[in-house]
């Protein structure tokens, strides 16, 4: 009896730092998406005040950062107009997703989990899109916007492996209580 107590500490120890784990690197990729989007938006506002300026992720004609922002896709996500709220930068919107995603990330319960996960899924469908626009539409290699497709997936492994574990957790805390109530009834 003794062992197996030993034995389910052991496995809680495991699932806790798994799941900690997990936290920590979706808080990483999360940050390098800030950055690409922190870095994106300073280019973009400078673009707007200076039409000459070359940026460092302008390398040439066809690996060309300003040329996917400047595009009428690369501002409010190619689908708000002219005069909706929403005709912000799209680097705008990564801002915002990746401070969300990076706080929610920092808790285990079950409905933030949740909500991440149905938001870094909206973010991959969202790249799936961009690369379209950007492959075959606007014919460029635009190296940030390619960073942050690999950060977008890569969240997505991490929050999917993050949901299962969580589930599991679940499943064995739930079935000790069952087996623990069969054993000592009150
Ligand atoms: C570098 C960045 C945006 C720039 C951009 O690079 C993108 C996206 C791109 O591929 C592209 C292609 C063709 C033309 C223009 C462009 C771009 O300009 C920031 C990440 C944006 C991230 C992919 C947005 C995720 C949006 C969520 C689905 C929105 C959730 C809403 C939240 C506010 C809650």
């Amino acid at each position: 009896m003794r062992s197996t107590i030993s034995e389910q500490t052991k496995l809680d120890k495991k699932n806790q730092f798994s799941l900690w784990a997990y936290n920590q690197l979706l808080v990483f990729f999360c940050l390098v998406g800030l950055g690409l989007s922190l870095y994106s938006y300073t280019v973009e506002l400078a673009m707007e005040g200076n039409k000459n300026y070359k940026p460092y992720c302008d390398i040439s004609p066809h690996m060309s950062c300003t040329k996917a922002f400047g595009s009428s896709y690369g501002k409010g996500l190619g689908i708000f107009g002219e005069n909706s709220i929403f005709n912000k930068p799209n680097s705008f919107f990564g801002i915002v997703f990746y401070s969300m995603v990076a706080t929610l990330s920092l808790v285990n319960s079950p409905i933030t989990v949740t909500a991440s996960l149905v938001l870094i899924i909206s973010s991959n469908f969202a790249s799936l899109y961009f690369m379209y626009v950007l492959y075959f539409i606007l014919k460029d290699l635009c190296l940030v916007c390619i960073g942050t497709y690999i950060v977008n997936v890569t969240n997505l492994l991490l929050i999917t492996s993050k949901f299962k574990k969580i589930r599991e957790i679940n499943r064995t805390e739930l079935k000790r209580q069952k087996s623990n109530l069969k054993k000592k009834p009150e």
